[in-house]
């Protein structure tokens, strides 16, 4: 199965590449509702970012200004990433997307850019609609922001903070910071692009004020977006291979290596890339996922055809991501009739055996890559919506059929 490029590389990449100087390039970009969102988001800031090539986008300096309209749909990076691009730019920047968005939190982030500086006016309970009310500077500085509920507000204080005229200085305070990979790609992509990032104090994170250059941005293959496909190999005992898996990358997708094997596959990365094989049997699964909580629905779908039960913990902050992810895989596993219970951070999953049944996805890709790999194997299992898939992979109906009837590469 050939994936198209990192949800989260393609972001970072078009906002790095927006508020660098000169020319920039990503090759085998992420095109996909998000990414396409966030393209858009940077065009109507006055950004150059052409898309019409599949595999080859280029960004062009430009300076940013308002008035403008961000559609941010259901994207917690564009969300979180564009308010600190939109306080760069000269004039009023409108922040609203689609209905559900407006659940998603934003008010560590918010203020965290207030205390740098930046004017803005919030919905009550600091969520969207919101207006960034950019003058062209940033005064930058220290911040204390609970980004327990997110990385991304991290990421969205540091992506755009060399243009800031002291920097930022991001630190955290509360329960555990999610995501660490991305926290790790957000700084390692910000050196590339030449920033001067310091993470050696953890839960700290600096950045100096400073100039980007345009440079060619490669992009790795969405490895979460590779999770149902490696999945199905497990469910049907087959081989999946994903090629071009990164020997050494920041995205959370890499743990499938490990997790996979732990639930009884073998997993061999090779020069070809990755190949997932199942042994014909699942096995439960107890793990902290708080790092690579993007992963959670495919887990659990596994856990629930798997042949002991499984306790997902570490999770908390799924809660705030497309839906509810934990009440919803409870809900929808259940209906098949797994038996699992909700806890506060996680789901304990018991297996027991599945009956076809509608399963909602509740607008959220990754709900519809779960209800597909247990479809797998469970007759009728009937996903009340295949197009949210979407948001990450528009392919996904395509290249699940061509992988289950043998077509496709
Ligand atoms: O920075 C990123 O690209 C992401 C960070 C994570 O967000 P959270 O820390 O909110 O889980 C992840 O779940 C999301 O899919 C993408
Ligand atoms: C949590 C996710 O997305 P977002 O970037 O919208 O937070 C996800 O893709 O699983």
């Amino acid at each position: 199965m050939r994936l198209p490029g990192s949800k989260s590389m393609t972001a970072r990449a078009l906002v790095l590449s927006a508020i660098s100087e000169g020319s920039s390039t990503l090759r085998l970009p992420l095109r996909a509702r998000d990414t396409e969102l966030m393209a858009q988001a940077l065009r109507s800031l006055g950004g150059h970012v052409s898309t019409p090539d599949e595999t080859l986008w280029t960004v062009r300096s430009r300076p940013l200004h308002g008035p403008a309209a961000i559609d941010v749909g259901l994207a917690g990076t564009v969300l979180r990433f564009l308010p600190s691009v939109a306080a760069l730019a000269e004039g009023p920047v409108s922040f609203d997307g689609d209905p559900y968005v407006r659940k998603r939190p934003i008010a560590p982030l918010v203020n965290g850019l207030r205390g740098l500086g930046v004017r803005i006016d919030t919905a009550e309970g600091d969520g969207l609609p919101m207006t960034v009310h950019g003058t062209g500077t940033v005064p930058g500085g220290e911040v204390t922001i609970d980004a327990s509920r997110s990385s991304q507000f991290v990421s969205g204080l540091l992506l755009a903070a060399t243009g800031f005229a002291h920097g930022v200085v991001v630190r955290h305070e509360g329960p555990p910071v999610p995501s660490a990979p991305h926290l790790r790609m957000t700084v390692q992509m910000l050196r590339s692009a030449g920033a001067a990032v310091d993470d050696s104090v953890p839960d700290v994170w600096s950045v100096e004020p400073g100039r980007l250059k345009g440079r060619g941005w490669n992009v790795e293959p969405d490895l979460s977006g590779a999770a149902p496909f490696l999945a199905a190999a497990l469910v049907t005992g087959g081989s999946v291979t994903v090629p071009d898996w990164p020997a050494a990358t920041t995205q959370p997708g890499d743990r499938l290596r490990e997790l996979l094997t732990t639930m009884g596959g073998e997993a061999t990365l090779h020069a070809d890339g990755l190949t997932v094989r199942g042994t014909g049997r699942v096995h439960g699964l107890s793990a902290d996922l708080s790092e690579i909580g993007e992963l959670t629905p495919v887990l659990a779908a596994l856990a629930a055809v798997a042949d002991s039960p499984s306790r997902l913990t570490g999770i908390a902050h799924i809660r705030t991501h497309e839906t509810d992810r934990i009440t919803a895989l409870s809900r929808e596993l259940g209906k098949l009739g797994a038996d699992v219970t909700e806890l506060p951070d996680g789901l304990e999953i018991r297996p027991r055996p599945l009956t076809g049944a509608a399963f909602d996805t509740y607008d959220d890709h990754r709900m519809a890559h779960a209800a597909a790999v247990i479809g797998l194997v469970v007759p009728g299992v009937r996903l009340s919506d295949v197009a949210c898939t979407s948001k990450t992979l528009p392919q996904f109906p395509t290249l699940w059929s061509d992988m289950v009837t043998g077509g496709g590469d």
